[in-house]
């Protein structure tokens, strides 16, 4: 099983036709799914009573495994049927025929005295938000202390879009861990489905890997596993230039402390050598703060090209949009800067100030040039992909539209490049929420590509380190904070605090 991909429902069932077009039988995909619920229920409680809660599809047919599974363990089982016995259908009533316990009709006083319920009610087959008994059976489980148990997904909760269908009480189970099968979906990743599912294990039930390639899915969760061997690494003959160059455009007097975040974070995560391009008015500010970080005058867009230009024979990135401004002052440097041979990242005002002209933007930007908008900025530049159900699918469709990779920010950050992968983050931690933030997240973004990663793994790779650093940090970060953690990550990363990892690489003999 590949540890870090996603399927959505449908690339699910596709997986799971796949599979059985390929010679495995259904009912034998059902019974490894229900086994593992009942071992990881074994695992992870002790023996109390348990109830399993059973829908009408298949997800209850899971449901009666499991269920079976614990029983013939000595487990006191009892199963609740939530509609008709009789309209159960394939897997579904095979496996409720071969349940040899009582199974009676759900009545809330079934949860009395229980230890421990197992929601098999509703899956990847949830079609509309819920109600009547199942909505009271739902709000009778999430009232109940015991511990809940989803099977694949807390019923109600869509797997595509992390999103709960109803309202209320009785509209999704409130799970303290859940069992998915072959891959996490979407829904376990994005909020609020990630608080809802409790922590997600995934069980092999017996689909390959080729499989999963073939059904064409593309959304993976952000991890190093996906990119740390393209991290660049400084080599003994490397120098400053060479380790690669990025340029921040800085706002006005006034506004200065967005630009120095992110070109303090650029220069954390590796960049060579990092250049403040300042209006002449607030260069004296910036001369007051800065030390590593060199200075030049960029009062419009001319000079911001000259900039580029005389740096052109170096590995560069330009940062533009914290706290630039927004109108047609921050409109021409953006387009100077996409002319020019760096790598482009756009966030906040660079991004707000195209929301009455995207196609401009779109047809400048190329595919590995990054644009970094919170939820806000997203709805201004990408309204029709905001209208979109979730953050998966927005962001890839954004992505498509300005043919850039799009960083859909959040406590649930989407990375999307124009030809469809995808990622969803989920390292960081809620202190990253303050003001600077995302500014020092773009001089990341801008510090790696700069040292050579392509749009996407830089995009993922820095919004990976941000989350660590906020993690390494823990309470009272605030922005500053986060391009300083970046080398205690490192170490962490590359293992360097082993002192036989430790040493200086020889040169290499030629
Ligand atoms: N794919 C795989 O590889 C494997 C899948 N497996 C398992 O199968 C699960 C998917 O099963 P599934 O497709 O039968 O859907 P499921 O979630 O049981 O619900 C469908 C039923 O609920 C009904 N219904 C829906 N919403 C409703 C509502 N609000 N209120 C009332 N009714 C509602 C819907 O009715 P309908 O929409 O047709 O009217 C239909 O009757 C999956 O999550 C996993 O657990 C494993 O066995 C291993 C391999
Ligand atoms: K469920």
């Amino acid at each position: 099983m590949n540890p870090f991909i996603i399927l959505s429902a449908n690339e699910m069932r596709a997986a799971e036709k796949l599979a059985i077009d390929g010679g495995i039988a259904s009912a034998a995909l059902m019974e490894k799914a229900g086994e593992g619920v009942a071992h990881h229920a074994m695992r992870f409680w002790s023996k109390r009573p348990t109830v399993v809660i059973c829908g009408p599809g298949n997800n209850g047919g899971d449901g009666f495994v499991a269920a079976r599974v614990m029983k013939s363990a000595g487990w006191p089982i009892r199963v609740a049927l939530l509609g008709k016995r009789e309209s159960l259908t394939g897997n579904a009533k095979l496996m409720a025929d071969l349940f040899d316990g009582d199974v009676v009709p759900f009545e809330k006083a079934v949860l009395n005295n229980c230890g421990l319920i197992i929601d098999a009610i509703f899956g990847t087959g949830l079609s509309r938000a819920t109600e009547g008994e199942i909505k009271s059976a739902i709000g009778a489980i999430n009232d109940n202390p015991a511990p809940v148990l989803a099977i694949d997904l807390p019923s109600g909760l869509d797997a595509d879009t992390g999103a709960v269908l109803g309202e209320g009480s009785g509209a999704v189970v409130h799970a303290r861990r859940s069992v998915t099968f072959h891959a996490k979906k979407p829904g376990h990743l994005l909020f609020p489905g990630r608080a809802l599912s409790g922590a997600v294990d995934v069980v092999d039930i017996g689909i390959s890997d080729q499989i999963t390639a073939a059904t064409g899915a593309q959304t993976y969760t952000n991890h190093p596993g996906l990119w740390g061997g393209l991290l660049p690494q400084p080599h003994w003959g490397g120098h400053k230039y060479s380790r690669g160059s990025v340029m921040v455009v800085s706002g006005g007097p006034l506004n200065t402390g967005a630009a120095r975040l992110a070109a303090r974070g650029a220069l954390r995560i590796g960049a060579g050598a990092v250049t403040m391009l300042t209006p002449a008015e607030a260069a004296p500010v910036h001369a007051a703060h800065l030390t590593a970080v060199m200075l030049r005058i960029a009062n419009n867009d001319e000079d911001v090209a000259k900039a580029m230009a005389a740096s052109e024979h170096m590995p560069m990135a330009l940062v533009i949009g914290p706290a630039a401004g927004v109108g047609e002052g921050t409109r021409a440097k953006v387009m100077a800067g996409l002319k020019s041979k760096a790598a482009v990242i756009l966030d906040a005002d660079a991004i707000t100030s195209f929301a009455d002209q995207p196609q401009t933007l779109f047809s400048a930007l190329r595919p590995t040039d990054v644009l970094t908008p919170h939820g806000g900025e997203f709805a201004r530049l990408f309204p029709e992909a905001a209208k979109l159900d979730g953050k998966l699918e927005a962001a890839r469709r954004a992505s498509k539209e300005a043919n850039a990779v799009v960083v859909l920010k959040g406590a649930d950050t989407v990375i999307a490049a124009p030809d469809g992968r995808a990622l969803i983050n989920t390292n960081a931690p809620p202190t990253l929420a303050t003001a600077g933030s995302g500014d020092v997240l773009a001089g990341f973004i801008a510090g790696l590509r700069a040292q050579g990663m392509d749009g996407f793994g830089a995009a993922a790779a820095g919004v990976w380190f941000h989350g660590a650093a906020g993690q390494t940090i823990g309470d009272g970060l605030i922005a500053e904070d986060l391009p300083d953690a970046v080398p205690a990550v490192m170490r962490i990363l590359f293992q360097k605090d082993q002192p036989e990892k430790n040493q200086a690489a020889a040169p290499e003999a030629n």
